[in-house]
Formats: structure tokens, sequence, C-alpha cells
């Protein structure tokens, strides 16, 4: 394990968290084919609503690769993840419409939701370390990528209209940008203080238990 980087050393050190988070019941309802649809369009809206504030928060990580990033390119993978997620709400809205799934008024964000955004306003600040924020934006795709990877694999049956929104976080190109951020926050983390290693590996479990925490509202509608 001598090149293993500190992200894997933490994954298998919480294991147990990390694949709650990646195999939670939600996803294999997805991936067995006996996912309610009503969880799947409650997960809908209130991910419409996440996305939203996840837009700020990867802008404030732009802000703090080009104030303090050793790497330029670390600028340039960001706002391609930054793009991609005008193309998300976009499809969201979309899907939203085929759904019947209402995104503007009454929509609120439920109680985990609204934790979960909360947090992300925490690593927004201008005082919120670069390397913990990027762990953090690390750890946010890569429960995605793995999560619907899952739905896609061969052995999966999920129904075919949700295969697009599975596709959407769990192709091999969305794979590959999760993989340019892990390396990114790998190189971080590797220079940093004792400090900031205590605060990236806090920042990487509170995102493992709001994911949980998302899934488990979206499958229980609340
Ligand atoms: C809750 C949640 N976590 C992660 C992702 C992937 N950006 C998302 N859309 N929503």
């Amino acid at each position: 394990m001598e090149n293993e980087g500190v992200i894997d050393t933490w994954l298998r050190k919480h294991r147990l968290l990390y694949v709650g988070a990646t195999k939670h019941p939600f996803i294999l309802s997805i991936s067995d084919g006996t996912i309610d649809i009503s969880s799947f369009k409650t997960w809908l809206g209130q991910d419409y609503i996440f996305v939203r504030a996840f837009v700020p928060f990867v802008a404030s990580l732009i802000v703090k690769a080009w104030k303090e990033s050793d790497d330029r390119s670390d600028m340039e993978v960001i706002l391609g993840g930054m793009a991609a997620l005008n193309d998300e709400l976009e499809w969201f809205k979309k899907e939203a419409f085929k759904w019947g799934v209402q995104l503007s008024h009454p929509l609120l964000p439920h109680k985990p939701n609204q934790e979960y955004c909360r947090f992300l306003e925490s690593l927004m600040s201008v005082e919120a370390n670069y390397t913990v924020a990027i762990t953090a934006f690390w750890a946010i795709e890569a429960v995605y990528q793995e999560s619907f990877a899952l739905c896609l694999g061969d052995e999966s049956r999920t129904p075919p209209e949700l295969k697009e929104t599975c596709q959407r976080w769990g192709s091999e190109a969305f794979a590959k940008y999760c993989c340019s951020l892990k390396h990114i926050a790998n190189r971080r983390l590797k220079q940093a203080s004792d400090d900031e290693l205590k605060k990236a590996e806090v920042a990487l479990l509170t995102v493992l238990e709001h994911e949980v925490e998302f899934w488990n509202m979206s499958r229980s509608g609340s």
C-alpha cells in the first residue's frame, strides 16, 4: 500500500459508511427494479434543490483553486464540472416535466436536504480551506458515480425509464472526472498539515453521512 493515496486509506478505514452511502437501499431498489416511483420523484425534486445549492459551492471552489492552487489545471477540471452542472439543471427540468414533478412553488427542501445545503454553505466561506473543500467535492461526486454505476452493471434490472438518470452519473466520462478530482484531492492532502488532514477527514465523513440521509429521505418521501 506504499503508493496508496490518503483518500483510499480513509475509504478503507471508513469502509462501512462508504458502502452505506454507495450501496444504499434506494440505489439497490433502482438496480433490482423494485423502486417505488414516488420515491424516485421525491429524489428528483429534492436533488434539483440540492444541485441549485451545489452550483455556488462549485463556484467558490473555482475561486479557491484560482487563489490557492499550486497547479493551474485544478481550475480547469473544476470549471468542466461547473459547465456540466448547467446542462444538469436543464436535464432536471426536462425530467421533472416527464414525471409530472413540480419544481417551482411549493417545492421546499426536506430537513436532510436543508442540512446538507447548510454544510455546503459552510465550505463556501472564504475561511474554508481549499484542501478540505476539494476533498468534500470529490466525495459528493464519487458517491453518485459509484451508486449510479451500480445500476448500469450487467446484473442490474434497472427500469429502462431510469437508465438515462443512471447514465448521467454512472457513465465512464463521469468516472474519469471523479478520478481527476480524486487526484487533485490526494495531491493536496499529501502536502497538508495535521490540522487540514483532520478537517478533511471529518468533511469526508460528513459528506457520507449526508448522502445516506439524502437517500433515506428520498426513500421515505420526507
Ligand atoms: C445529494 C447529491 N449528491 C451528489 C450529487 C452529484 N453532484 C447530487 N446531484 N446530489
